[in-house]
Parts: C-alpha cells; structure tokens; sequence
C-alpha cells in the first residue's frame, strides 16, 4: 500500500477503533505537549550537537526530525519563529536512570506504537526486515567489523549507500517508534538503535507467519505472537564508529550478464557463499533461509518503480487485510514453479519468467505475473554447476515442502543474525516494574491514549513526505547527472546559490496535517537545453527500466524538495560513478543501447560494441528533454550541486591504474554499476565517528534464563 495523506487521516477513526477509543475525544487540547520550550527554565545556549533532549541541558532542536543531529539551545535564546522542529518534550515521569533493557510492559508499549504505524502502512512490515539484515549483514568475521550495531539508523552516511537504497521511510519511522517509545509517560528506557532494527526485524516476520493479523485485535492467536515478541533479546550497543565501507559485505545482486544464465546462477551462489556465509557466518542452510524473508516485500525502486513487483503474489503489502503472508511460498516458488532442475536446463528454458523480455541482466521478470526475481534468488534453486558454492537447492527443496521448518530455521537464523558482530550479553525483557509512576497496561494497546496515537500517524505522514522527497533527490540527481554529460557542448550553468530558506516555526511532533508535498516550479537557472534535437534520440537517455512506460512529469513533480528540507543530499559526499568519458559526446543510440559504465571502463567505452546492461524492451519513445526540466535542483536545496567539481569526480581513463582506496573508496566503475542503483553510489570516504549517544551503561535488567525466539 502506498501510503499518502489521505490513507492516514482516513485510517485515524479505524486505528482508533482498533485501540478502543473515541476519535471524536481527541481535540487540539488533548495534543498539548507536557511540556512546551517556554515552560523550561531558561537555561544558557549551550551550542553541543546532540540526538535528543537528553543530550542537553535543555533542548535539542533540528531543522527536521530526521536529521541525524541537532544543536542544543537554551529556551530562551533563540526565538520560536526560528525553530523548525524540536524533539518531543521530556516525559512527565522522573525517569533519571534509564534502563537499556526494557521491562515487559514497556515492550508491551512498543508493539502497539509499531502496530499503529504499521496499521497505516503495511509496507512498513517487509521495509523494517529488509532494514534489519543491512545493518546486521555488515558483519565481516574475518576482520572483525560490522554487524547489528545501529550504523544504519544512527550514522546517516550509511543510508546513502548503494545499498542501502531507499530505505529512508524505515529508518525515519523507527526513529520516530524510538523517540516515542523512550518518551512515553510510562516507559523510562535507553534502548539502542541495534536493538530496535532487530526486534523490527522480528516483530514484522512473527507478525506476518502463520495467519497475519493485528497485535492488537485480542485473539488467542495474535496475544501468543505477543508474547513471542517478549523473549526478544535486548541489550545491542550501538557502535560508537560506523565505516560506509562496511556496506560491502552484504551481498549484493551480481550484474554481470558474461556467460548467459547458467553462469549468472554461479555468480550469484558464489555472492551468497562470499557474503553471507563466508564473511557473515551463516551456514547454507541458514542463508538459504534468510533470504525466504523474499516472501514478503516488493523490489520497490531497484529497477524503477514502475517495474515494483514482489518477489510471490503473497507477499505484496495488500495480499491480505493485514500485510503480506510470511511463509515458504518463496521457496516453494523456486521448487515448484521454476521446475527445471538445473541450472542449464533453467537457461534454455526460462518459464515461468517471460522469454526473452523477462530477462534482464541480474533480474527476472515475469511480466504477465508482475513479479520480479534476482539471480541470488534463482541461485537458490539449482545445484551449483562447480564447487564454487555450496548446494543451497537442498535446503531450498526442504523448505518448499515444509512451512513449520521453513519457519523454525528461519527463526533462528534472524536470531542468529541479530547478533552478528554483537559481544554484549543480551538479555530478555524484565518483568514488568513501575519505573515512571505507572504502568503501561499490558496487552491490545491498552496504554496508548487517542493523543498518542494521533501522534504516532501525523509523525508517520512525516517520515513518509521526507523518505519521498529523499528518493526524488536521488532521481533528480540522476536526471541532472545525464543531462550534464549528454550536453557537453553547452555551458553547463552551475546551479546559483540560493539563500536557505529560513525553516519554517512547526509544532513539536503534533502537527495533525499531513505534511505537503510541494509542487515544483519551473527555474530558469536550471532550464537544460538539449545539445541536440530530441529528435535526434530514438531511444530515452535515461538508463533505468521504469522508464518503460512514459515519466509522468505531472507526478514528479511533486516529489522535488521543499523548502523545509533543509539538508536535502549532501552533495560534498557523492561521488558520481556514472559518468564515463565516452559519453562527452552525444550518444547515438541506434548503435548503442545503454550508457551504462561496465567493468571494461579503465579504457573509454567504445559505444559500438557496448551491449544492452539495463535496457527495457518498450525504451522505445523518446524522453522529452524539455520535459525534464522539472527534475532539475531547486532553490530548496541548500547545497547546490558544484558542477566544477563533481566533474574532477568522473572517472577517467587515468583510473586504469590502481585506485588507492585509503583516500576514495572507489572512484571506478564497478560491475556493480550495471544495475541503475549505481547512478546514486555515495561514499563517504573516511570513516566518521558515529552520531551515537552512548547509552546508559546501567543495564537493570534481571539475568534470566536465555530464552529463544524459535517458533
Ligand atoms: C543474496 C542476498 C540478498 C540480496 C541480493 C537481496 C537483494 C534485495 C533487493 C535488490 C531488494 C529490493 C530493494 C528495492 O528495490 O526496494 C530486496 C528487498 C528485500 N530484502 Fe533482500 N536481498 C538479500 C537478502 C535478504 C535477507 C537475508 C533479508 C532478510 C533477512 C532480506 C530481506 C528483504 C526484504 C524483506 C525485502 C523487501 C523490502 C520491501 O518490501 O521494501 N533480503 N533485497
């Protein structure tokens, strides 16, 4: 389900229901904050970068909510017309030593702030998964770095990778179910961000097994998977330096397409055995389980968003009323309606996968069906051609046969992977203890207020405009990228700097109003004119699939930053690896068919003999340039785009030579660059401390037995 301002308004009355209370209690009165800036005691501007008010003497306030710092001021330094946004007040409660390890109650609280969000929005349930294997997958045992330790939420740079694509509107709501949870009246924890990407992680697959239903609908059924949800393991540390590099050891789609399908196959076994097994630590068997959480979910924008498809029918968001189905239908897609039994056989044969439109370099795409599938994916489904990786299809054929198992082992190994590179003693939720004065009422939402719950989908209805809005800066920024480097004969003109717009006053966290997507303005400073005609394209230069069908100009247009996005891309970190030198002159493209850079890039590409990476068989109409005009950064973006310099960035044919990736991480295109995604690689090119504020050292939980989350 896409989630807009009208589903969350239209959803409140539902949601309320839910919780068993009156919609029509709630008013603005109710929404007060404890506690307003005016109502602190005045205390001296301190200026120390802080994540919440606990870092401050008094409070820490941001231009936006999901900016990943914030300066501590004192209330009356600055003026309320200036501040653009500030962390919820402290909690009623005296809550002076918070616990990392929440007591059950509290937990309690956190399903129903997760399942308000979720209610809303059941996208969020494969999105918080996926989230949680990319901070855990980091893990590389051989040199002892990585893994479940809060990088993906707390160092922004992290979501800027590559990888880590488009998972803004996870990362952004379990922000938000953090600050919620640690600032309810009835909670008084410090957890950290490793633990709550985990327990997302297993909060959305328990969830969704067996029959998906509400943990808040009270039947025997959803208060057993409640209380599953209570043996998860706390007590993650958040590690203090985050390294982008690290984002190497996940595993990533192989996109070469040398050697046909059978080949890609090995590739693809080989990546799983390299990452997941060999750096990560999984065996195959748990890899192979892993990667089932593929049965619920959408790839989303990999291949543009026209082309989103699900990996099965039953793990599209709307498959049931509550969300996608968790199961083995994954696997046993693999077994029974990929019935070749190898991988030859699978290359000549490719049903159910349309042939040969449905086959596109690291990626399977059943058009009829609207289902996408990867090469890792199919890997699972063959025994390996060569020893290069292990046999995963045996455990793929056992799972497809046998859900509960498929269910257990999955179990597991998620338990398994919320611990990678994690030395910490994790412990389970302590009994419930009355920590703020009272406590939260276990059990079906009984603890959140109609206040808290307007709360919770107003701050959802934000982090969605500003996930939005981030992706449309990264296509925006491809756009202008292959505008600039297809007109090299015209004077690129760098965008003028703007004054940044001065943030707009907004009620801490209460905003009930949907937050506006803007509609974008033509500006002339970035009117791109084409070096050549239109006509002259038989073919769009734009090199993603979701251009199969025409862009709706209309609708991106309402995706272009705001005003109130304040820290929109920070171009000073990119590095643009898309470009090549081949393509400073016009491409003609009845000889070529992609521009997109290839492993072959140490020398300039020759276009004649460059084969279709990602093309789409109906890239047939022409992009009208003129059109694009609305794609081009707008005054909003504070940091415009400094095209001096991003071109010193290109890569050349002096990048023959080794790259010395102490000072860049990687400059040269890589195989990688073959799927779109790589028009938007980022690298931070040093590690840099991590935003993290240490959480309290005063783990107050009981030691208990270890309990398990196996099914
Ligand atoms: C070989 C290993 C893997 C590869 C190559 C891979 C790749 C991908 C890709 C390309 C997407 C689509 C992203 C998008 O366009 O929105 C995706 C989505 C997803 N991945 Fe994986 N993945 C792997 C393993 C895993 C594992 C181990 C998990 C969890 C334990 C996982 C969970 C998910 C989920 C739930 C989604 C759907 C997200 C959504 O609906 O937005 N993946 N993966």
């Amino acid at each position: 389900m896409k989630f807009n301002a009208t589903s969350f308004v239209s959803s409140l009355p539902l949601i309320a229901r839910l919780f068993g209370i009156d919609p029509n209690e709630s008013d603005e009165e109710n929404l007060t904050p404890t506690a307003s800036p005016s109502s602190l005691s005045p205390t001296e501007t301190c200026g120390l970068e802080c994540k919440t008010d606990y870092d401050c003497p008094s409070t820490c306030r941001r231009f936006n909510r999901y900016d990943p710092f914030g300066t501590c001021v004192g209330p009356s330094s600055t003026s309320p017309s200036t501040i653009a946004m500030e962390t919820p007040a402290p909690t009623i409660c005296e809550c002076i030593d918070p616990s990392i390890i929440p007591d059950a109650c509290e937990v309690d609280a956190l399903i129903d702030i997760m399942e308000t969000h979720v209610l809303v929005a059941h996208e969020l349930l494969p999105q918080w998964t996926r989230a949680a294997f990319h901070d855990a997958g980091t893990f590389d045992r051989n040199a002892n770095v990585g893994g479940a330790n809060g990088c993906l939420l707390n160092h922004f740079p992290m979501r800027l990778e590559p990888e880590n694509a488009f998972l803004h509107l996870p990362l952004n709501t379990l922000m938000d179910i953090k600050n919620e949870w640690e600032q309810h009246p009835s909670t008084c924890i410090r957890v950290s961000s490793a633990d709550i990407l985990q327990f997302a992680a297993f909060f959305a697959t328990t969830r969704q097994s067996m029959m998906p239903e509400s943990l808040i609908s009270g039947t025997p059924s959803s208060s057993a998977k409640r209380e599953r949800l209570k043996t998860f393991l706390w007590g993650r540390p958040d590690s203090k330096i985050c390294d982008t590099m690290w984002v190497e050891n996940l595993p990533s789609n192989p996109s070469t397409i040398v050697g046909g399908i059978a080949s890609r196959c090995t590739n693809a076994g080989r990546e799983i055995k390299e990452k997941m097994m060999d750096r990560n630590g999984f065996t195959a068997e748990e890899a192979t389980v892993l990667i089932g959480a593929h049965s619920i979910g959408v790839i989303r924008n990999t291949f543009g968003s026209s082309l989103a498809g699900p990996w099965v029918d039953s793990g599209r968001d709307n498959a049931t009323p509550n969300g996608a189905i968790f199961d083995n239908s994954y696997h046993d897609f693999l077994v029974n309606s990929v019935v070749e039994n190898d991988a030859n056989s699978f290359a000549v044969n490719v049903a159910p996968f349309d042939n040969p439109q449905g086959i596109f370099p690291s990626w399977f795409r059943d058009y009829s069906a609207d289902i996408d599938h990867l090469d890792t994916d199919l890997a699972l489904a063959f025994p390996p051609l060569n020893p290069s990786h292990p046999n995963f299809s045996a455990f793929t054929n056992s799972f497809a046969s046998d859900n509960i198992h498929f269910l257990k082992t999955f179990f597991a190994a998620l338990e398994k992977m919320g611990r990678l590179g994690v030395r910490a003693k994790l412990l389970p939720a302590t009994e419930c203890e009355d920590r703020c004065g009272k406590h939260y009422q276990t059990g079906e939402g009984g603890g959140l207020d109609a206040a808290d719950i307007l709360r919770i989908v107003s701050q959802l209805g934000n982090s969605t405009a500003f996930a939005d809005e981030a992706i449309s800066q990264v296509q925006a920024k491809r756009v202008y990228e292959i505008l600039k480097l297809t007109t090299p004969n015209r004077q690129t003109k760098s965008p003028t700097p703007r004054p940044t717009p001065q943030p707009q006053s907004r009620r801490p966290t209460f905003n009930l109003r949907p937050t506006q997507k803007p509609v974008a303005r033509p500006n002339s400073d970035f009117t791109f004119k084409p070096a050549y005609k239109p006509s002259d394209q038989t073919k769009t230069l734009m090199p993603t699939p979701s251009l199969t069908k025409p862009v709706d100009f209309n609708q991106t247009k309402t995706l272009m930053p705001t005003p109130s996005l304040t820290k929109p891309v920070d171009f000073n970190q990119t590095k643009t690896l898309m470009p090549t030198p081949s393509l400073t002159k016009p491409v003609d493209l009845n000889q070529t068919k992609t521009l997109m850079p290839t492993p072959s890039l140490t020398k300039p590409v020759d276009l004649n003999q460059t084969k279709t990476l990602m093309p789409t068989p109906s890239l047939t109409k022409p992009v009208d340039l003129n059109q694009t005009k609305t794609l081009m950064p707008t005054p909003s973006l504070t940091k415009p785009v400094d095209l001096n310099q991003t071109k010193t960035l290109m890569p050349t044919p002096s990048l023959t030579k080794p790259v010395d990736f102490n000072q860049t991480k990687t400059l040269m295109p890589t195989p990688s660059l073959t799927k779109p995604d790589d028009f938007n690689q980022t690298r931070t090119l040093v590690p840099t401390p991590s935003f993290t504020v240490s959480p309290s050292n005063r783990p107050t939980a009981k030691l208990e037995s270890n309990k398990t989350q196996m099914l």
